[in-house]
Formats: structure tokens, C-alpha cells, sequence
């Protein structure tokens, strides 16, 4: 068929100017808002800023970030930002249709899914990370809802570096809600939501310092 567009987080580059120009309005920098508080659990300073910035920095030096192209409409893009992935021996990871390889896990990465699993109680096998390098990267309207989380995924998001903005959107209703996220800060996706919501990391181009997130998720085998 050629023409359709692979599921995924990439095929809608051209609302780029839509995000800009419908900014959906945070609330304050840490209230969570009632539309999408029954799904999150939002950690603010899950790491200090000065340990998040210390990792920020380590990781941005030291990860083999990879930039894949999807193909949309018969042309091929990069994606718009830079990516890595690393799990558990034979984890593996159809993402927007594509096989993730398997990589070992960086020291950093495997304590910090440790601490995640001792303060939340929740294990994690696998972490993607996103490296938006500056306020054009991003990530486009999508669910983690790929078969391989399973029916009720949970995923956990910690932010470093520059802050964003996360938007959620209700299938049903189309209502949507922001958070921001900031240095350190970690973010809860519970049971549930990947079915109920979609999410984006919309450009914010005045943003000029990068940001890291950590997805880390548990793929079943
Ligand atoms: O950058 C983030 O915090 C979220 C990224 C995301 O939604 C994903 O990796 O699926
Ligand atoms: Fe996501």
C-alpha cells in the first residue's frame, strides 16, 4: 500500500504551526490538571538539580544516539530529535515500526531504573531516551500502546535538562491538559492512560538548551 503512514509519533509534521499557535496553557509549573490527575503521578524533584543536571550532562557525552528516519507519505524523514535505547538481555521493541536493537544498559540508566522500581515500587526492562537538542526537536501526538507493553502499560518519563511542555489529549473528547516538565521532575504514566490519552512534546522554539527524558517501560516477551 506505500501510502499509509506508519502508526507512530512522527506522521503529523505538518501541525507544527497548529502547536505553535494553539499553545495549550500550563497552570502552574507543578499543579497537574483535573482532566488527566486521575492517570499521572508527578515527582517534581525525584532528582535534585544538580544531580539531574550532572546526569544530563553525563548522558549527553556518553550515550551512541541514533537518529532513524521513518518514511511518511513515500519520503523519508529523520525523526525530530535524537534517540536511544537500552534494555534487559533479549528485550526487544517494535517502535513506530521499527525493531529497536538491543543495547546493554549504561550504568547511569540501570541505577536510576533501579531507584525508580525502590521509590515507586514499579520494574522497569527497558528505557528509551529522547535527546530534544533544542526547542525545534520534538515528539508528535501519539499512545505508547505498541502490543508488546501490554494491555495496561505504565511508563515513567524523568526529565533533564531544559523544561518542556508535555500535552495529553482525551480520545473521547478531544479535551486537552499541559504539564511541564522540568529538570530532575518524574512523570508517572499509569495503568490506563495510554488507552484513554494521546501525548505530544510540542516544538517550543525559543527553548535553545536541550532536554533529555528517560521513558522507561516494560516490554513483555
Ligand atoms: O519526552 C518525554 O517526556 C516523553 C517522550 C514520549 O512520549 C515517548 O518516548 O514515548
Ligand atoms: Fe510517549
Amino acid at each position: 500500500m506505500g501510502i499509509v503512514p506508519p502508526l507512530g509519533r512522527d506522521v503529523n509534521l505538518q501541525t507544527d504551526l497548529f502547536n505553535e499557535l494553539n499553545d495549550i496553557e500550563v497552570k502552574s509549573e507543578h499543579a497537574i490538571p483535573e482532566l488527566v490527575k486521575p492517570w499521572l503521578e508527578y515527582v517534581p524533584d525525584f532528582l535534585s538539580f544538580i544531580d539531574a543536571t550532572e546526569l544530563y550532562q553525563q548522558l549527553e557525552q556518553q550515550l551512541d544516539w541514533q537518529q532513524p528516519e521513518i518514511v511518511v507519505f513515500s519520503k523519508r524523514h529523520p525523526i525530530p530529535r535524537l534517540q536511544c535505547w537500552q534494555s534487559d538481555e533479549g528485550v526487544q521493541y517494535q517502535y513506530s515500526g521499527k525493531a529497536l536493537n538491543e543495547n546493554a544498559w549504561h550504568p547511569l540508566l540501570e541505577r536510576v531504573r533501579d531507584h525508580i522500581h525502590a521509590q515507586q515500587g514499579v520494574y522497569f526492562n527497558s528505557v528509551l531516551v529522547n535527546f530534544y537538542r533544542n526547542g525545534e526537536d520534538k515528539m508528535g501526538w501519539h499512545s505508547d500502546d505498541e502490543p508488546e507493553l501490554g494491555p495496561n502499560p505504565i511508563v515513567a518519563s524523568l526529565s533533564l535538562g531544559a523544561s518542556r511542555t508535555m500535552h495529553f489529549k482525551d480520545k473521547k473528547t478531544n479535551q486537552t491538559a499541559a504539564v511541564e516538565l522540568s529538570n530532575g521532575a518524574l512523570l508517572m504514566m499509569k495503568a490506563g492512560m495510554q488507552r484513554a490519552f494521546k501525548h505530544q512534546v510540542p516544538s517550543r522554539k525559543k527553548v535553545r538548551e536541550g532536554r533529555i527524558s528517560l521513558t522507561f517501560r516494560y516490554i513483555h516477551r
